[in-house]
């Protein structure tokens, strides 16, 4: 790729979108979002079914582009670049922005090679570093220890939660600088959710998180950030505390104290 992506190390935002709509063929999806993701924080985004959460999170790393008849407005920024651009290699956009979705999509193949699939992808070859991926990538998704003795074993064997957590180590194995969460515990018993709740609140010391979620005490308990979406539109976007104890919109206090949704 010609381009370098996330030149944003030391700035405080990461992500900047300007004037973004988005259209699946006539209907308009979003309409006019201009939002700023911060670096090594957690942003959540909430609001009723069909608003365009899971739109939104998809044009962050041109998901949307696989389904025909989409088109895409305005500017979103990573870094210094502009990814609608059509020079953007989405292969490796999609490498440096990772997503896990709501239902766990392991491979029909070994724990070992679930998580070494991205870095082969990618050209590795040398078995120890290959090793040592599979593990830090396993120890960072708190799965290392459940799967250790098994990792020759079929990764779709593992329990949801387990499974989740797979998935996002093979995100981490090809060492993103976001990662995108699309309702990532709707499948999972409390325990599992609990779990990846704190992996998620350990994970941003080194990633920036999105995170769409209806489970709004999940984004209080999560996320450093929160906005608000309805009808394509961001209505508000602010401190996750004030949000949810001192929205400025009454659409915001609404859905919150859940009047509507
Ligand atoms: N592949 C698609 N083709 C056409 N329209 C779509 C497609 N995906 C979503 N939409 C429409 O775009 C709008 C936003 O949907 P989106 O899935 O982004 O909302 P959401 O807020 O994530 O909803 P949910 O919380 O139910 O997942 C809805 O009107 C939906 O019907």
């Amino acid at each position: 790729m010609a381009v370098t992506l996330l030149k944003t190390k030391n700035e405080q935002t990461v992500i900047r979108t300007e004037q973004l709509q988005f259209y699946y063929g006539k209907a308009q999806a979003l309409k006019n979002i201009n939002l700023d993701i911060k670096k090594n924080q957690v942003t959540a985004f909430i609001g009723p079914s069909g608003c365009g959460k899971s739109t939104f999170l998809r044009t962050l790393n041109r998901m949307n582009d696989l389904i025909p008849g989409t088109r895409t407005e305005g500017k979103i920024l990573i870094g210094d670049m502009d990814i609608t651009s059509p020079q953007i290699d989405t292969v490796e956009l999609r490498k440096q922005v990772g997503m896990v979705f709501q239902q766990a999509n392991p491979f029909p193949m070994s724990i070992y090679d679930n998580i070494a699939y991205g870095p082969r992808i990618h050209g590795l070859k040398n078995k120890k570093k290959l090793d040592e991926i599979v593990e830090s990538s396993l120890r960072a998704a708190a799965l290392w220890d459940e799967v250790k003795d098994n990792l020759g074993k079929i990764a779709t064997g593992l329990s949801g939660g387990q499974q989740q957590r797979l998935v996002l180590a093979r995100v981490l194995a090809v060492k993103p600088e976001i990662i995108l969460m699309d309702e990532p515990t709707s499948a999972l018993d409390p325990i599992s959710t609990s779990k990846l709740e704190q992996l998620i609140l350990e994970l941003k010391k080194e990633y920036t998180i999105i995170i769409v979620t209806h489970n709004m005490q999940q984004a209080a308990r999560v996320s450093d950030e929160t906005a608000f979406f309805l009808n394509g539109e961001v209505i508000e976007f602010a401190d996750t505390n004030t949000i949810f104890t001192n929205p400025k919109m009454k659409q915001t206090e609404d859905y919150i104290s859940g009047r509507f949704g």
